[in-house]
């Protein structure tokens, strides 16, 4: 898959929805995290230094990278390590886009607008040394601050996943009350994404976060024309048909995300590969009914 390029519109072919698209539909629905946790790195017999880090992160992305649509490495395990875990960090996007991954950085930023663009400038600039194809964002400072993240997105090509209902328990108190006007937190932050997808083809660039943990109906994903980044899958306990039940006729757009339930099958790249595999087919499958269904 090739890098996005500087200019643009939505609809255009390197447009982040069309990438994303296309390589769901080539390598199958499914985003592993790069985590590395330090019990990771122990299961691994790694050291819970840098050297650990980058043996365990560069491992998982070299054995992962070709066979998965999307790798998201998680940034606050390499920030751990201060100014070497970031070079590291680096290193990793850079193999992972080497492999033809989508890389999704999971940094989940948020902050009125004018810092929201330099957090654009860090990860959604064309040549920015941590630039991903997209990144996670935190709508509460108001949806209307992630403007220069979404505009800069669409300028160059990249995506971004706006947390909406998470995957965790304690989301539910917030994202789950009513909002100005009707509807849910969720569903406003769904709705917003959606209006900036209106019209693209054949997805928009504004992703959502839907854990796959949450109960069905707690959103409506059926406007959004965008993407769903669905976490809990693995090891917070959500399976295969929960994704089906959760997200019924949208699944399509859904792209499930594992990161220890994956990860947990290191060191060895065949291990790691085959666990993949196996959950490419789980998820194959359910995919499938859901289009029959
Ligand atoms: O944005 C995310 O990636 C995210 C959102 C969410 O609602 N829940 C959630 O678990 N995540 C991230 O997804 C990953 C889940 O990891 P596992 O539980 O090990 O599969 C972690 O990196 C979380 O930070």
């Amino acid at each position: 898959m090739s890098g996005p390029v500087a200019s643009g519109a939505a609809g255009r072919p390197d447009a982040f929805g069309a990438r994303l698209a296309e390589a769901m539909a080539a390598r199958g629905p499914l985003c592993v995290g790069v985590d590395p946790h330090p019990s990771l790195l122990s299961a691994w017999d790694l050291p819970a230094d840098v050297t650990g880090l980058e043996r365990f992160a560069l491992t998982a992305t070299e054995a992962l990278a070709e066979h998965v649509a999307v790798l998201k490495p998680q940034s606050a395990f390499f920030e751990s390590h201060g100014a070497r875990g970031i070079a590291v960090l680096e290193r990793v996007l850079d193999t992972a886009r080497q492999a033809g991954a989508l890389v999704l950085l999971d940094v989940k930023r948020g902050d009125i607008g004018s810092t929201m663009a330099a957090y654009a400038a860090a990860y959604l600039a064309d040549g920015a040394p941590l630039a991903a194809d997209a990144i996670t964002v935190s709508p509460y400072l108001g949806f209307g601050s992630l403007e220069p993240a979404l505009s800069q997105a669409r300028r160059t090509g990249r995506g971004v996943f706006v947390l909406a209902r998470t995957s965790n328990p304690e989301g539910h108190a917030v994202q789950s009350a009513t909002a100005a006007g009707d509807g849910t937190v969720a569903q406003s932050v769904v709705d917003a994404a959606a209006e900036r997808n209106a019209g693209a083809e054949p997805l928009g660039d504004v992703g959502v976060v839907v854990g796959a943990t949450v109960k069905p109906g707690e959103v409506r994903l059926d406007g959004l024309n965008g993407p769903v980044l669905a976490p809990g899958f693995g090891a917070q306990g959500a399976t295969a048909r929960d994704l089906r039940r959760v997200f019924g006729p949208e699944l399509g757009a859904v792209l499930p995300a594992s990161s220890r339930d994956v990860l947990r099958h290191g060191p060895s790249p065949l291990a790691l590969r085959t666990a993949v595999r196996r959950t490419r087919d789980e998820l194959a499958a359910v995919v499938e009914t859901a289009r029959s269904l």
